[in-house]
């Protein structure tokens, strides 16, 4: 099933980047030490499925990935199937910020063809290691014509769910992601109603900041985040998407300085939308300007943001996208 077929010839790309997928403990912990063939010879299939072409293209945890390696990812994605006898790929990545990069591959897939993330929860010399099962489901169901169509799809502990909607729910399961809305994915636009259908970004990508907020939250970090530069803000508010008055006054702020703020929640599951007031509700926030995020929770929100300014789109084009992701 193996081996490193030339372009042009059936094959599946099988592209590395670290994680625990491939991690090995030391004495200073867990890193990155295993490459894509390392990868599949654990997997140990024999079966006569279509040859794999391996691209090792980073070894990093995912908790340090820039935002530069997450579109290398992507381009590395584009990159193999530019070769129309790909039947798909798949990725192992770290899971710490899996949600991210699935999404953002998500964000600029333009053809059937499945993409399909992996990873890991045990590091690979653990005895009960998950990489390998995790790695045989996702290149099984990148072969599986049900997957065609269905954008990103990430494959762990059991579970084939897709990258829109994804988040990181346990740091100890196996099954270790969830989607944030209980019963079914988030609805992505059709293919015919992308934004980002133009080459993956080489190069610098627009600088979005994202903050958690709390009672007592302090309005001066959006202004630092500001005078920064910051061309995008997300926010992970309280609630169905609520603040403090004070944060809403520092976001027209932010906002008639041409900064895009997004609001998002910090809940797990659930829709965001404008229902409270009081200053600081959500109601409030998209009258000073900002746009609420129904579904996508602040490290996808932040991604989008990051491509869609980075694309120059504008603010009409980018609250459109945010509501297009409804349930
Ligand atoms: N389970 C994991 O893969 C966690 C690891 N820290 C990573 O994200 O690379």
């Amino acid at each position: 099933m193996t081996g490193t077929p030339p372009t042009g010839t059936p094959a599946i790309v099988l592209i590395s980047t670290g994680g625990t997928i491939a991690a090995h403990r030391t004495a200073d912990g867990a890193v990155p030490a295993l490459g894509s063939v390392e990868l599949l010879t654990a997997v140990g299939t024999t079966d006569t499925g279509p040859a794999i072409r391996t691209v090792d293209l980073m070894s990093v945890d995912s908790s340090a990935m820039t935002v530069a390696d997450q579109f290398a990812v992507v381009r590395a994605i584009a990159d193999a199937l530019a070769d129309p006898a790909v039947r798909g790929v798949v990725v192992t990545h770290g899971t710490d910020t899996m949600e991210e990069t699935a999404f953002l591959a998500d964000l600029y897939a333009t053809d059937d063809r499945p993409v399909v993330f992996t990873g890991a929860m045990l590091p690979s010399d653990s005895p009960e290691a998950d990489g390998p099962t995790n790695l045989g489901a996702a290149l099984a169901a990148v072969v599986d014509p049900t997957t065609r169509g269905r954008g990103v799809l990430v494959a762990m502990g059991g579970r084939l769910l897709p990258a829109c909607g994804l988040f990181k729910v346990s740091t100890t399961d196996l099954a270790a992601f969830d989607t944030v809305q209980a019963g079914g994915p988030v609805d992505r636009p059709p293919l015919s109603h992308r934004v980002l259908t133009g080459p993956v970004p080489i190069g610098r990508t627009a600088r979005v900041d994202a903050f958690t907020l709390y009672p007592g939250v302090s309005p001066g970090l959006i202004a630092a985040s500001v005078a920064q530069n910051a061309a995008g803000l997300v926010l992970a508010a309280t609630g169905a998407g609520n603040t403090h008055p004070d944060i809403t006054a520092e976001v027209a702020l932010a906002v008639q300085r041409g900064v895009i703020v997004v609001v998002t929640s910090r809940v797990p599951y659930g829709e965001v939308s404008a229902t409270y007031g009081g200053g600081g509700g959500a109601v409030d926030l998209r009258r000073a300007g900002a746009i609420v995020s129904p579904w996508l929770r602040a490290p996808q929100a932040r991604m989008a943001l990051i491509a869609l300014v980075t694309a120059g789109h504008d603010l009409d084009v980018i609250t459109d996208f945010f509501v297009a992701h409804h349930s």
